[in-house]
C-alpha cells in the first residue's frame, strides 16, 4: 500500500546490501582511473575502505548496520582535501551510482546525507 512505501527506507529503495556493495566496487574502480584522486589512496587498504565505505553507506541510508570505520573527520584529517577535489570524488561517487543503475531520485537522497558529512572532511 502507499502508506507502506513511506515508510521503506532508501536502503531498502536502493536494493540492499548487494546494491551498496555494487556502488562502492564501481566506485573503487573509477577511482582507480582517475590520477588525481587516486593520488590519495596509493597506500590504502582497498578491501578494508570497501567494507567500511558501505557500512556508511548503509547506515546512511536508514540500513541496518553499524559503521566501525573511523570518523570522517580523522580518517580526512590531513590529506588537505580541497572543495575542488571533494566535488571531484562526488561526480565519481555519480558516475560508480550511474553504472550500478540507481535512479537519480534515489542517487540525490544518498548525494544529501553524503553532504552533511562535507565539512567535515575538507580542510581549513
Ligand atoms: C564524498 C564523501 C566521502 C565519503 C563518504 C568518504 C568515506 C570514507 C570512508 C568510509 C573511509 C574509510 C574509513 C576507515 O577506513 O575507517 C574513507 C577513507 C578514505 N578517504 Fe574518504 N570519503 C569521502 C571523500 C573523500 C575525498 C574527497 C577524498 C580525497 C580526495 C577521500 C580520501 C580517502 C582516503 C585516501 C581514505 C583511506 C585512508 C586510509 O588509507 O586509511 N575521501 N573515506
Amino acid at each position: 500500500s502507499c502508506a507502506n512505501q513511506q515508510s521503506t527506507t532508501l536502503y531498502e529503495q536502493l536494493g540492499g546490501m548487494e546494491k551498496l556493495e555494487l556502488i562502492a566496487n564501481n566506485f573503487v574502480n573509477e577511482i582507480a582511473f582517475n590520477e588525481e584522486i587516486y593520488s590519495y589512496f596509493e597506500e590504502t587498504n582497498i578491501e578494508r575502505f570497501t567494507e567500511k565505505l558501505v557500512e556508511q553507506l548503509c547506515v546512511m541510508s536508514n540500513g541496518p548496520c553499524t559503521y566501525t570505520g573511523d570518523s570522517m573527520a580523522q580518517v580526512h584529517a590531513g590529506m588537505q582535501i580541497t572543495e575542488n577535489h571533494f566535488n571531484l570524488t562526488v561526480d565519481l561517487f555519480v558516475a560508480a551510482m550511474d553504472k550500478a543503475e540507481v535512479p537519480h531520485r534515489l542517487q540525490n537522497q544518498l548525494l544529501k546525507e553524503m553532504a552533511k558529512t562535507r565539512d567535515e572532511m575538507l580542510y581549513k
